[in-house]
Order: structure tokens, then C-alpha cells, then sequence
């Protein structure tokens, strides 16, 4: 039976990265999905945004939507201080299955707890079951339509704290425009646009910071 694109991904890193390095596994996914074929991962321009945010915030406890094959969780699980930890939500079982992979190959897989499911259903069991306070940073890059009830959902489960900083890719393109409204609209976020390009391409695109003031 012939491969996915996913699997072809993981095997390139697999063949081709130096296992326990991290940055190697992102610049190999990069090197792949730019000269190969292109995948949604969140890529090395917008990825700069995302390891600002991360280095800014030195977050205990992350929480991404949206695992896909594992890169922005390596991305992101790479720059975490000791002790701190990246929980991230994939809603499709052969994505989460490669991203184990990429995420253990990166050497980062005690940093990283892979969630399989629809976030609806996860975000609710955060504070019981996965012994989560609240969240410091998190990061959106699920279905887009997903973002706006997820960040209520993340506030009425009490998730979100004082100066919690949530990212949201792809805010342009394929775009979040009822999640980007509800944020710039809501006096209890402070937002900021990053423009950039899609991954791997000439496309705008732009990322936006929304930090909750609590
Ligand atoms: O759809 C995206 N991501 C969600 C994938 C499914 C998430 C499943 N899930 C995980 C947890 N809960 C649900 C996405 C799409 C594009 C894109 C851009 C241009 C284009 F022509 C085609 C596609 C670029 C991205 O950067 C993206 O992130
Ligand atoms: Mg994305």
C-alpha cells in the first residue's frame, strides 16, 4: 500500500536528520516540504514568530491545537526550560501516530503529551484528568473554524489566566475571521498582528497574538 505524504515526511527525517536534535528535525521537515512537497506545517518564517513567542512567555505548561506531523511541537518543545511541558491536541489518529514518531526521533517526547481527539472534547478534562492549572501559552493551528469556540471554551474551562498568550496561525490564509474578530472585538484580549507568508511560499499570510488580560 502505497505511503502518504505524511509518512514520506517522517521517513525523510528518519533517513536524513540527526536523531536528538530537534533543529535538525525542523530544518529537515523544511528542507522536505519546500523542495518535495508542500505541507501545512507551520514552516521556518512564521516558525521565527512562534519561537519569539515561546522564548518571550518561557512557558511551564503550553497547550497546541493542531499536532499534524509534529513540527511546530518539536518547534516549540525545543526551547522549553527544563521541567516545562507542551500538550498538544491532534483530532486525526494517522497524524498523531507520525507525530509520536517525529516527536520521539527529536528527542523531545518527555516534554511533549500528544492528546488524540477533538478538542471540544479534551479541553474540558485539561484541569482533572491531565492535572492542568491553567495555561501560559497556547498555540492554534487546528481547523480554523475551531478557533473562536476553542478560545471560549479554553476561557469558560478557566484555562486561561492573566497574561496567558495565545498564537493563532494562518490568520489570513486559509484564514480565522470570525476567531480574529472575536479577539480584536473582546476587551479582555490585547491583540497583535505578525504578517507573514504560508508556509513554503509566496502567499500572505499573518499570525496573530491575542494575550488574555484575565
Ligand atoms: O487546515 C489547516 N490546519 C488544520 C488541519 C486539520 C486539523 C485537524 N485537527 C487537529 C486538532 N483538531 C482538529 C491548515 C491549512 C493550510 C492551508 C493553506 C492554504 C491551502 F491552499 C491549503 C491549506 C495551512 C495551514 O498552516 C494550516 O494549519
Ligand atoms: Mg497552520
Amino acid at each position: 500500500m502505497n505511503q502518504s505524504k505524511e509518512e514520506r515526511i517522517l521517513n525523510f527525517v528518519l533517513q536524513h536528520a540527526v536523531r536528538g536534535d530537534p533543529q535538525s528535525v525542523v530544518d529537515h521537515i523544511d528542507k522536505y516540504c519546500s523542495q518535495k512537497e508542500w505541507a501545512m506545517n507551520v514552516g521556518a518564517e512564521k516558525g521565527l514568530i512562534l519561537d519569539k513567542t515561546v522564548e518571550e512567555v518561557k512557558p511551564s505548561i503550553s497547550l497546541e491545537l493542531g499536532t499534524y506531523c509534529g513540527y511546530s511541537a518539536v518547534r516549540i518543545a525545543r526551547l522549553l526550560k527544563p521541567n516545562a511541558h507542551l500538550i498538544t491536541i491532534e483530532f486525526n489518529p494517522t497524524y498523531a501516530a507520525i507525530a509520536k514518531q517525529m516527536i520521539e526521533f527529536a528527542g523531545v517526547q518527555d516534554k511533549v503529551k500528544i492528546l488524540e481527539g477533538p478538542a471540544e472534547e479534551i479541553i474540558p478534562q485539561l484541569k482533572k484528568k491531565h492535572e492542568v492549572e491553567t495555561l501560559d501559552f497556547v498555540f492554534l493551528d487546528h481547523w480554523k473554524e475551531r478557533y473562536k469556540p476553542d478560545t471560549v471554551l479554553l476561557e469558560e474551562c478557566g484555562l486561561l489566566r492573566r497574561g496567558t498568550v495565545l498564537l493563532a496561525d494562518n490568520i489570513i490564509c486559509p484564514g480565522a475571521p470570525d476567531f480574529l474578530s472575536y479577539v480584536r472585538n473582546n476587551n479582555r484580549f490585547e491583540c497583535t498582528n505578525y504578517l507573514s507568508h504560508l508556509e513554503y511560499l509566496k502567499v500572505e499570510d499573518a499570525m496573530e497574538k491575542a494575550v488574555f488580560l484575565g
